[in-house]
């Protein structure tokens, strides 16, 4: 599959118009998924193997409970700041809320505005007392986005031309909690922003590459998110009832860099400052099961060989500022 393009023009200092090229996500459909396994096979290993990030349609996910997540979230992260700071985050279960500027991602930035609330399992500690319908709707969407797991694990097993069950069957404990698998699903939340802090540009998420196996995430129509391609920041442009896919350190690791980790960032788009609201989106951090050792699928050893538990909590200490 060739990478669709856009054409891009801009004028350089001596007035003249110049037109590049870049590379856009591309949209894999995931209808009839049985039928079409050798399209949806290729097409998802194109997509990881160049831009690392991927658009899916004809998920299988229910749009309710997209939509009830994000306004159970939206009811907590409304609350004040101190009712919030009652469920802080847990460093050793990795669940609870995250206020702005405590979790920095960008070595250089010093401030990112965002706010967050971690799970790793339905049993996790949720804002039971102050927002209740945040449980059910996490649950039942982590459920859908567990499923979509694996079956994208397979695709890319079969990609890589390993056995079918290779990637899920290192990924049994998804989302049941991180004595057993270190996966979050993470509700995020960019407060609208207001007087000198809101300018195009601003950072929300510094830019980092995402540190497990794939990453999925549901944003709201705001946009801000940017992905590297190459020295150029694309527009991760949101497109109403998909799912977009990323490729985290992990995955790169195992397949000894055929499969990229993209960098990417979320700065303030235009639109969020002419409408001057906040924007949400939902992460789920794939993370394979805690004891997996992840070395080059190739034999290379290309990557020193990682345990997957003690890779993310590297990356998470690196990253909090609390
Ligand atoms: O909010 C987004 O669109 C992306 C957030 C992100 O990249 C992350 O939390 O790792
Ligand atoms: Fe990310």
């Amino acid at each position: 599959m060739r990478l669709s393009a856009s054409h891009y023009y801009t004028v350089c200092s001596q007035g003249i118009l110049i037109q590049f090229v870049m590379p856009e996500i591309p949209v894999v459909d995931l209808s009839n998924m049985d039928l079409h396994k050798d399209r949806i096979t290729n097409e998802l290993d194109k997509a990881f193997s160049t831009v690392g990030f991927v658009y899916l349609k004809n998920h299988g996910i229910d749009q309710e409970k997209v939509d009830n997540l994000f306004k159970a979230s939206r009811n907590f992260f409304q609350l004040p700041e101190n009712v919030k700071k009652g469920y802080p985050r847990d460093r050793e279960n990795f669940d609870g809320y995250t206020g702005r500027d405590q979790e920095i991602l960008e070595d250089s930035s010093s401030h990112e505005v965002r706010e967050s609330y971690d799970v790793t399992s339905a049993t996790s500690r949720y804002p039971d007392d102050s927002t209740p319908e945040f449980r059910l709707a996490t649950c039942e969407l982590a459920k859908s986005l567990r499923q979509l797991t694996t079956n994208l694990l397979k695709f890319m097993a079969v990609g890589l031309g390993l056995d079918e069950d290779y990637l899920s069957s290192r990924h049994r404990y998804v989302f049941d909690g991180v004595d057993k698998n270190g996966t979050m699903l993470r509700s995020l939340y960019y407060p609208s922003l207001t007087g000198d802090d809101i300018q195009p540009g601003v950072v929300r998420c510094g830019e980092h590459s995402d540190y497990g196996t794939i990453t999925l995430l549901l944003q709201d129509d705001m946009g801000g998110l940017e992905v590297l391609s190459g020295k150029e920041w694309v527009a991760a442009t949101p497109i109403a009832g998909t799912v977009l896919v990323n490729l985290g350190d992990l995955m790169q690791f195992w397949t000894s860099d055929r499969y990229v980790a993209t960098v990417h960032r979320v700065r303030v788009p235009e639109l969020e400052i002419q409408r001057r609201s906040a924007r949400q989106s939902i992460a789920f951090f794939v993370q394979p099961d805690n004891g997996v050792v992840i070395s080059s699928l190739d034999g290379s050893g290309k990557h020193q060989p990682v345990e997957s538990l003690s890779y993310l909590k590297l990356r998470l200490s690196e990253a909090y500022k609390y």
